[in-house]
């Protein structure tokens, strides 16, 4: 970041009653015991954490935590999306019962979304269900991933088709953490940044074309104030229908073709955030024409996912049947009717069940390739 100001932190809520949890955002909370220890369920950790990560920020967070008999530990998993698998969840397991951890534990994810989702599908499960606590590390878990309780791991035919919802006790976001991001990834958080603007807030929309070159060199208000705005909107969405009911399901806007694109490429080749680009733009076409949006929209929402340096074409190598085999498959279908997420205008979306097969047809028939 350009900046690393000592301005105070943050915090937003997600008000979910009993289970109500704070998001806390600002430079430096990861070596704040002040943020972390009150969300400790006793004195036994395990931070969660992977090869790339642990060398930048794992013996700083175990400082933090450590103090008064608490028993910190620490298991390091290798890094990669391909690695978001059942197996790599029974390593935390395997490592928790090693470590003769009961229920009084808490887990706390250091990382990026493959992380985060990983140890808090390890936490519901353990003995039932412990605490746990989110320190995202990449933009996209830290405006996304970290805040709403999904937790899981993918399976060969579809993406996160095996989780649960659990809740952390808290959001822990150090936005310094961003220094060292590859910007490919930053990139990748930025598609869902896009999203909300896309589905929830035209204004948030305008704010992010004015303020996408800033925000992709790191300027760190820019990113402070994107991380909090997109919070905010996942977490009121995230209040009114935590386990996807009804409106929830519009933060998956691009995502039916964008984890299609995933599966069908092989996890990790094409990053989460560039296939939801790339699903975006597809959703955002397919919107046109139903007659929702015009010619200019599409290419301001085009230009917007360029400009974050993200694709706005689907992968060559996938065909339309490529696309269908797995979207058949989405979490949001109910019965063997497809459900997409499309925008009915800039800034508001809905869920729509009655694309004619045709028109769904040509689109991905017809939808550029690269
Ligand atoms: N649970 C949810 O609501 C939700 C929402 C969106 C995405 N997801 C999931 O999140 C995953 C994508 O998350 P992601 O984009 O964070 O990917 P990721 O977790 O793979 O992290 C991206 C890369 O950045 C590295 N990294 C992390 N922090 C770093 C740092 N500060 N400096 C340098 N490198 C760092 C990681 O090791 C990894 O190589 C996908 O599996 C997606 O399905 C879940
Ligand atoms: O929190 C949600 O709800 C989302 O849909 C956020 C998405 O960005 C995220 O990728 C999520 O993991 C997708 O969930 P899934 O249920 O479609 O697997
Ligand atoms: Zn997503």
């Amino acid at each position: 970041m350009t900046a690393s100001t000592a301005s105070p932190s943050q915090c937003l809520h997600v008000e979910l009653d009993a289970r109500r949890y704070p998001i806390h955002v600002g430079p430096g909370l990861l070596d704040d015991p002040a943020m972390l220890v009150p969300y400790l369920a006793g004195r036994q950790v395990m931070i969660v954490t992977n090869e790339t990560v642990a060398p930048r920020y794992l013996e700083r967070l175990k400082r933090a935590l450590s103090g008064d008999d608490r028993d910190v530990r620490e298991i390091v998993l290798p890094d990669g999306e391909h690695t978001k698998t059942l197996a790599s969840v029974e390593r935390i397991w395997d490592a928790l019962l090693a470590a003769g951890f009961n229920r009084r534990c808490t887990l706390v994810a250091l990382g990026g979304g493959v992380i985060g989702d990983m140890a808090g599908f390890a936490a519901a499960c353990y003995q039932r269900g412990v605490a746990f606590v989110q320190v995202p590390t990449t933009l996209l878990s830290q405006v996304d991933s970290s805040v709403g309780g999904k937790t899981g791991v993918n399976h060969p035919r579809g993406k996160n088709m095996i989780g649960a919802f659990w809740q952390p006790r808290a959001v822990v976001i150090d936005t310094q953490t961003l220094t060292t991001l590859p910007s490919r990834e930053l990139s990748a958080g930025l598609a869902e940044v896009i999203k909300y603007g896309l589905i929830h807030d035209i204004e948030f929309l305008a704010w992010l074309e004015s303020r996408m070159t800033a925000l992709r060199a790191l300027d760190a208000e820019a990113l402070t104030e994107a991380i909090l705005r997109s919070c905010a909107i996942k977490a009121e969405i995230v209040a009114a229908d935590e386990t996807e009911q009804g409106q929830r399901a519009l933060l998956n806007l691009g995502h039916t073709f964008g984890h299609a694109i995933e599966a069908h490429q092989g996890y990790g080749n094409w990053l989460h955030g560039e296939a939801v680009g790339a699903g975006m733009a597809m959703a955002a076409e397919l919107s046109r024409r139903l007659g929702w949006l015009d010619d200019a929209e599409v290419a301001r929402v085009e230009a917007l996912i360029v400009h974050a340096g993200l694709p706005v074409t689907a992968p060559a190598a996938m065909s339309g049947d490529d696309f269908l085999a797995t979207m058949r498959l989405d979490k949001k279908n109910i019965d063997a009717r497809l459900r997409l997420v499309l925008l009915s205008r800039l800034g508001e979306a809905c869920i729509h069940d009655a694309t004619p097969p045709d028109m769904l047809d040509a689109l991905l028939a017809d939808f550029p390739r690269h």
